[in-house]
């Protein structure tokens, strides 16, 4: 490991770290690069992991409660949504960890907690949008071994196949980040 900053890179990683995907198409290549950055959070930010076991637990209600497409693709829209939030949080953080050098800064401090509170707002949307979604489906059937709306179903299991990928994708670490936490006043 050699150090920059407060990141521990592993040395064989810092001449070879691009090098695999230079040859490759470069649309492919900015798929696989934000590809990167979605399985790097989906390892290491534990909201993100608290939000996948969520995302799951949505999936089972819809799978059960059967709504439409239209609903289903309204749902999967706002998951999809709170991940987004989740993921520019997670830049966000980062930049603003190698902006104050991993030291306390007042500055520091409200750029993540706004960052954060982007988080919150987009969840209560979620979180309003998931009580609309089942009080609509009142009284609730029970639909899990049948074939009813079957295309509302496809759009559920493939948002979990998606997300649980990205989830399960491996991670070949080579950077290890030490995160500034909350407490933490005197840097790293
Ligand atoms: N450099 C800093 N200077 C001052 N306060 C900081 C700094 N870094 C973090 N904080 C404070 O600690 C909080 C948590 O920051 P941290 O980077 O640990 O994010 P986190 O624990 O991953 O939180 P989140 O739930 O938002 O992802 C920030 O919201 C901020 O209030």
């Amino acid at each position: 490991m050699i150090k920059i900053g407060a990141i521990d890179v592993r040395e064989d990683e810092v001449n070879h770290h691009d090098s695999e995907l230079q040859a490759v198409q470069p649309f492919a290549r900015a798929v696989a690069y934000s590809l990167q950055g979605v399985v790097y959070a989906f390892h290491t930010e534990q909201n993100v992991k608290r939000d996948v076991w969520l995302f799951t637990v949505l999936c089972a209600v819809e799978l059960v409660l059967r709504p439409p497409l239209r609903d289903v693709a309204l749902t999967m829209f706002v998951a999809m949504c709170v991940f987004a939030a989740e993921l520019f949080n997670t830049a966000i953080e980062l930049a603003v960890d190698i902006a104050s050098q991993w030291q306390h800064h007042v500055v520091a401090g409200v750029a993540k907690d706004v960052a954060s509170g982007a988080v919150t707002c987009v969840s209560l949307g979620a979180i309003a949008l998931a009580i609309w979604l089942v009080e609509s489906l009142w009284p609730w059937h029970f639909w899990l071994f049948t074939g009813h709306h079957p295309a509302g179903a496809g759009m559920v299991v493939a948002g979990l196949i998606v997300v649980w990928a990205f989830r399960c994708w491996p991670y070949r670490q080579r950077t290890v980040i030490k995160r500034r936490r909350k407490g933490d006043e005197h840097g790293v």
